[in-house]
């Protein structure tokens, strides 16, 4: 039967496919006394060369789809499996304690895992924690008789259905098979969302109930732009879903012939348009879009993509890589923010009831200063190949860029000194998505090179409304005038001292909030590259004085995120 949902519209793109259920299945077991330890062995043996065999065509399907690399954790599973500590240790458990295989599997996996976490001066074996920890829910599940999803191994056009994303979930997804994802949970600024958009995945999140809607192989109709998402479709349906995915065809194929164009307002000002990226993979994105440089390459992918911490070597690769593709177009570079929903299988941090409010970003580099000095160093070593720049994540305090500005002047020195070639024109910025430097930008002014204003985070905590929570996404107000006071703030604050500002929130990519900020006086805007055409496009029928005088009424008079909206939508046609 044909059910409709709405959910938050979180990715542009239309798609028709069947559905494809990411859910972990119900692993629960109970432990129990067995008799005979001959027939438990045997089951637990079954289960090891199941998974085995698994490993071996995930891993080789890894390897095409997402690279050599990111294959190479499968291999470290496999040795799990092979490794007579691990598997011997289960089957003294089976043979002596009496256990059934699940109940010794769990045991001895989980005291694998404590004795790994527990070795905190060795960031090698730490990491191994989370590979017993998969490769034992794999086994589990052979016992049990369940399937665990493999989006690796995805073959045929679906739709993943999940009841969230991770952004490592979302990394393994292939685009030539997966046509679209929608999930229960989760918002547009979730860092699966914007993965989505620079993967251009059509998404839809936030539905609430789509895992419990549809059922693994049912068709799906998922609108992207509408947040639409119609399970059992009739053929009807599926016609008008061919249509409305003609015509956005339609209209990015108008947006393409801008791709060489600078953006230019229609009174003649030229603003930069940059795209945000997470891996040198996204350049390809970046540069069918013609993007005006990078605004933002959040470089925790780097460390979330590999098995562990990545060497100051692969990360001037990959720098490197980043700064020559764009010369002499900017790049801006995000140092680490890990924490809040990203998360490092191989750095376990603590649990804490508020990991948006914890230990995050800025805060954990300026206290794990050998993860963030390596980090500075690669980067150092790449900017001889390029125009970067750098830019610290999260800063609450001036103390915080002055401490992270004196590392990074640290570890120059100390490279310079070597002999190494580094840039002496690195402009050094922050993030102001923490309100406290937004109110406090006059001051912060005097001490970087420019602001970057993250409006995911920014937004958030402003309005203490969860990024990623549907249940308060009404609150998740971009047009409300208390953000865009912030915003005008930092804006001057910039212009005053003679410093650029620009945006790499997911708002610098929003049609109805670029023309506000455009009046304000914005100077760069960077985006998922997916949306570079569409703003060049709008910007270019823009006159920049118009807008800010849309601006001063959006600022000063009216007092509610839909006034605002509304009164975009109507002076600028959209
Ligand atoms: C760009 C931002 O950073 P992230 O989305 O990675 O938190 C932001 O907070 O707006
Ligand atoms: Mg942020």
């Amino acid at each position: 039967m044909t059910t409709t949902l709405k959910g938050i519209a979180a990715s542009d793109g239309i798609a028709t496919a069947k559905a494809y259920m990411l859910v972990q299945p119900d692993l629960s077991f109970s432990k129990s006394s067995i008799d005979d330890p001959e027939k438990e062995i045997d089951r637990l043996h079954a289960a090891l060369s199941q998974s085995n065999d698994e490993l071996k065509i995930i891993r080789e399907k890894a390897a095409e789809s997402l690279g050599e690399e990111e294959a190479q954790v499968f291999d470290a599973h496999m040795m799990i499996l092979a490794d007579p500590e691990f598997t011997g240790a289960i089957e003294s458990k089976i043979k002596d304690d009496k256990e059934n295989a699940e109940a010794a599997l769990k045991d001895v996996s989980d005291m694998f895992i404590a004795t790994f976490e527990a070795m905190t001066d060795n960031a090698y074996m730490q990491e191994r924690a989370a590979d017993v920890r998969d490769v034992s829910t794999r086994v589990l599940a052979h016992l049990l008789g369940v399937t665990l999803p493999n989006p690796a191994l995805i073959n045929e056009e679906v739709i993943v259905v999940a009841h969230d994303l991770t952004p490592s979930d979302t990394a393994q997804l292939n685009k030539k098979f997966v046509k679209a994802f929608v999930t229960d949970i989760g918002g547009r600024t979730a860092h699966s969302a914007i993965m989505a958009r620079s993967l251009e995945i059509p998404a839809v999140v936030g539905t609430q109930s789509i895992t419990e809607s549809v059922k693994e192989g049912q068709m799906l109709g998922v609108n992207g732009l509408t947040g639409e998402v119609i399970v059992d479709p009739s053929d009807a349906d599926i016609a008008e879903f061919n249509k409305e995915a003609k015509a956005y065809a339609d209209q990015k194929a108008e947006w393409e012939t801008l791709k060489t164009a600078t953006s230019i307002t229609a009174d003649g000002k030229h603003y930069d348009v940059a795209a945000n990226i997470g891996t040198p993979k996204d350049l390809d994105g970046v540069l069918a879009n013609g993007a005006e440089g990078i605004g933002l390459y959040r470089t925790e992918f780097l460390y979330m993509d590999s098995a562990e911490l990545p060497t100051e070597d692969d990360q001037f690769e990959a720098y490197k890589k980043v700064l020559e593709t764009m010369n002499p177009k900017p790049v801006v570079v995000r140092t680490m923010d890990i924490g809040g929903d990203k998360h490092l299988p191989y750095l376990p941090l603590p649990e804490e009831d508020n990991p948006f409010l914890g230990y995050r970003a800025i805060r954990i580099s300026l206290d794990r200063q050998d993860i963030f000095r390596t980090q500075l160093r690669a980067l150092l070593r790449a900017s001889a190949f390029g125009n970067l720049r750098i830019m610290f994540p999260m800063i609450a305090t001036i103390q915080e860029f002055e401490a992270a500005k004196k590392i990074f002047l640290e570890e120059k020195a100390n490279l310079q000194k070597d002999g190494v070639k580094v840039s002496d024109d690195i402009q050094l910025g922050i993030m102001i998505e923490i309100p406290a430097a937004a109110v406090l930008a006059d001051q912060f002014a005097k001490h970087v090179d420019f602001f970057s204003i993250g409006t995911n985070d920014l937004i958030q905590y402003t309005m203490a409304a969860d990024r990623g929570n549907e249940h308060v996404s009404y609150l998740y107000q971009p047009y409300n005038p208390s953000i865009l006071r912030l915003v005008k703030n930092v804006i001057d604050a910039a212009h005053k001292e003679g410093k650029w500002a620009g945006m790499c929130g997911e708002a610098a990519g929003d049609p109805i909030m670029v023309p506000i900020l455009l009046g304000m006086g914005l100077d760069e805007y960077s985006m998922s590259a997916t949306s570079v055409l569409k703003i060049r496009s709008l910007m270019k029928r823009l006159s920049t004085a118009d807008m800010a005088k849309m601006a001063d009424v959006a600022l000063n008079e009216n007092i509610s995120n839909d006034d605002n909206a509304a009164l975009v939508k109507k002076t600028t046609g959209q």
